[in-house]
């Protein structure tokens, strides 16, 4: 048995990390953070695990707790990690972060896409991007890693591969990406409001939304990232647009992709167009690409669940590279359909 905390135990992506605990063969819950909530059944914020967590309650955070738990996952809103991360690294626990904190590699970078100050620069570089299909060895063992967010995680596993092979430009890349509405967490918002949400499809975030700094970072080029919020309780649909570096046979890019991902145990390459609802409840990324040789330009779409291989499954792909266990423990490859 492997002892989990998890702070932000109450939230979305806290959740659906406790369904998932609840179907691995190691990770067991033991302690889970939620201060707003501390004494109230896990049942009371999610009634759907009911059966996996009987009797277990939210406590209120405190550091030396740490030394009850052998793996921290953390699904905090953006800037806690950062409070707590040299609690935590003093504890020498193996943590997982969901939260935007140490996904960056550099505080600048940070500072110019989130609008403050990083609290502590000097710990950026001991963070792993955990991104298993991208830097798999470097995750394998490592204590801290930062786990990447749902949407660049659908371009960055759309349009690496292509970069790489040098059949798209670096500069001009466009991203346009449809998310359902479980990816702004669960509080109520006025802009996540069933009647705002429902029947109706919307960009938002424009020009400036903060997954570009990360987008960049992961596939090396210029990204114009433009997110909607989608009438859906879950996934993503990632189109992304490049220029053609060079003439190419119209099916290049998709090869590539199936090259680059042969193999993978949770990516899915083929000529079909993508959709959400195939990736639902499971941690499977579905890819495509094209090659437009009227336009020049090469088309690459990903879908996936933002709450699993956007969220909580990634952090268990991660952890169970970091502590030596099958990658594929405890997630499903095949989502729920219809
Ligand atoms: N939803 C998604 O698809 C994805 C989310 N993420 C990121 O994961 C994190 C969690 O997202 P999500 O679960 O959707 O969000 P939710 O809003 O659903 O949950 C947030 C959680 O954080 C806790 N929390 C809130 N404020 C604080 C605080 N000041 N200190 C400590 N804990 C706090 C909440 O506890 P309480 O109930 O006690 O307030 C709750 O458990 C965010 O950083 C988000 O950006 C990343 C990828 C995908
Ligand atoms: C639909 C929706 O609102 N999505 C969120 C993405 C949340 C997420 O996954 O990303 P971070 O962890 O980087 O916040 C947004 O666009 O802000």
């Amino acid at each position: 048995m492997i002892k989990v905390g998890i702070l932000g135990a109450s939230g979305y992506a806290g959740g659906e990390l406790l369904r998932l605990c609840a179907a691995h063969s190691a990770f067991t819950p033991i302690l889970l953070f939620g201060d707003s909530q501390a004494g109230e059944a896990v049942a009371a914020a999610h009634p759907h695990l009911a059966l996996a967590y009987p009797g277990v309650r939210f406590e209120r955070y405190a550091p030396e707790r740490l030394a009850e738990i052998d793996l921290l996952f953390a699904c905090m809103p953006h800037g806690e990690s950062q409070k707590i991360a040299p609690d935590i690294l003093a504890r020498g626990v193996p943590f997982v972060d969901l939260g935007a904190d140490f996904r960056l590699d550099d505080a600048a970078t940070f500072a110019r896409w989130y609008g403050e100050a990083h609290e502590q620069p000097d710990l950026l570089a001991e963070f792993v991007y955990g991104l298993p299909e991208i830097a798999r060895d470097r995750i394998r063992g490592a204590k801290l890693v930062a786990a990447p967010g749902c949407y660049p995680t659908s371009a960055i596993l759309a349009l690496k591969p292509l970069v790489d092979a040098g059949l798209i430009e670096k500069t001009g890349i466009i991203v346009d990406a449809a998310s359902g509405v479980t990816g702004a967490g669960r509080a109520a918002k006025a802009g996540t409001h069933f009647c705002t949400v429902d029947e109706s499809l919307a960009a938002y975030g424009l020009i400036d939304h903060r997954h570009t700094a990360e987008m960049e970072m992961g596939t090396g080029g210029e990204v114009l990232f433009t997110p909607h919020l989608a009438p859906m309780n879950r996934g993503i649909l990632a189109t992304c647009y490049a220029n053609a570096a060079r003439d190419m046979d119209a099916g290049a890019p998709l090869d590539t992709l199936k090259a680059a991902y042969e193999g993978e145990p949770f990516v899915h390459v083929s000529g079909a167009l993508p959709a959400t609802k195939w990736t639902l409840g499971s941690n499977a990324v579905h890819l495509t690409a094209r090659y437009d040789p009227r336009t020049r330009r090469v088309v690459a779409i990903a879908a996936l669940d933002n709450l699993v291989k956007g969220a909580a499954g990634q952090m268990i792909q991660c952890a169970n590279l970091m502590l030596g266990l099958d990658e594929t423990e405890g997630l499903a490859r095949i989502g729920v359909y219809p």
